[in-house]
């Protein structure tokens, strides 16, 4: 009887305790969602309780043996905008102030030119106070700096952005030197950058596109911590920093690049694929574990007649191959691009807040 009543306790006990990890895994790949800044620290938070959302249970079907859900961006990204909007107003109406964010365009790139014209029209559209400095392609490196210098020191000016690529002669660590912390909205200066990789240390901005693709792996129910993650590509923009931040959230993260021997068979372990490889259609099906999570990043114009601006945009990964394979896959247009700039409305509302100590 004794041996029984012990063996019972050792049993509930264990249990207790299984069930406690779950919570806890469950708690931290979520914690997304409870913090402002859309940042996971790398350690346990101090008084750390789980809450109602932190055992929300994983909303996807990982059995690869259906379609995979298609993870929509432009609805979850419409959604954040329509909640900067109602904090926008808030905020004026408390302090009679706005975010103002200032956007500078090197250069006459037909989709770099895209990007900022929505940029400034979602700032519109959420009551963001936008400024548009372009400059010419061979403008010389003085007037870059120059014009970011200028925006450091306005007032009304929380976000700068250079829209990237810049042209060649233009040395692009110097200009993301000369910006001021505290404004860097992008999340590339290099001290955003260094912090982001570092624990311990929390950068004061995401880049908007990785922490586009980590708000809509969590909004999507799908867990991080512990999983498999593989990021194909290493720019900047894109690969290095969802690299850092996928660790931030406790995966485990392979980066497979050009020089890559394999990168399929690398590819094919991992339970969440974040394809930034710049190549049309790289990821085929074979290079996907059943049941894999897709986030293309992806975006590259292809010839296309038949489309009303004689080209279209193609992502990184062969879609009608991925979603016979996938649990999850976000579309290109329509899932990571959207995010992007949704999050740079929230960085630039976050800086605002921070800089007018208003919560
Ligand atoms: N300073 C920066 N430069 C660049 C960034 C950045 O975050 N900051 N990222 C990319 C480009 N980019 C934003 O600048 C960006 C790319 C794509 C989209 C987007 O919404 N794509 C849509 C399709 C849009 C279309 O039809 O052309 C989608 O995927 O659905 C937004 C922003 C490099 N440079
Ligand atoms: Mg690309």
């Amino acid at each position: 009887m004794r041996i029984i009543a012990i063996m019972k306790s050792i049993e509930q006990r264990m249990a207790a305790a299984w069930r406690n990890k779950y919570i806890i895994r469950r708690a931290l790949s979520t914690q997304i969602l409870m913090s402002p800044q859309s940042l996971v620290s790398l350690d346990f938070p101090e008084n750390w309780t789980p809450t109602p959302d932190s055992l929300r249970p994983p909303t996807l079907n990982c059995s690869g043996a259906q379609d995979a859900v298609t993870i929509d961006g432009k609805l979850i990204a419409e959604d954040i905008r329509s909640t900067v909007a109602t904090e926008v107003k808030r905020m004026k109406e408390a302090i009679g102030k706005v975010p103002g964010l200032a956007v500078i365009l090197v250069g006459q790139r037909r989709d770099s030119q895209t990007y900022v014209r929505n940029k400034i029209k979602a700032c519109e559209e959420v009551g963001i106070k936008s400024l548009f400095h372009e400059l010419p392609e061979d403008c010389p490196q003085d007037a870059v700096v120059s014009a970011v210098s200028s925006f450091s020191e306005d007032p009304s000016i929380h976000g700068i952005l250079v829209q990237l690529p810049l042209p060649q002669h233009l040395d692009e660590v110097k200009i993301l030197n000369a910006l001021r912390l505290e404004k860097d909205v992008d999340g590339f200066h290099p001290m955003n950058m260094g912090n982001l990789a570092m624990r311990g240390r929390e950068p004061l901005f995401i880049p908007c596109a990785p922490k586009g693709c980590i708000e809509l792996l969590i909004r999507s129910g799908v867990e991080i911590m512990g999983k498999n993650a593989v990021v194909i590509g290493r720019s900047n923009v894109v690969g290095l920093p969802i690299a850092l931040l996928l660790q931030r959230h406790h995966a485990t993260v392979s980066v497979v690049h050009v020089l890559t021997d394999n990168p399929e068979e690398i590819t094919s372990e991992a339970d969440i694929v974040v394809a930034a490889a710049g190549v049309p259609n790289l990821v085929r099906s074979n290079w996907l574990k059943p049941g894999a999570v897709v986030i293309d990043v992806g975006t590259c114009p292809v010839e296309d007649p038949s489309s009303e601006y004689g080209y279209r945009l193609v992502g990184d990964v062969c879609y009608e191959e991925a979603v016979k394979v996938a649990s999850a896959i976000t579309p290109v247009p329509g899932g990571v691009g959207p995010m992007t700039i949704a999050m740079l409305l929230t960085n630039t509302l976050d800086s605002a807040k921070r800089a007018y100590q208003f919560v």
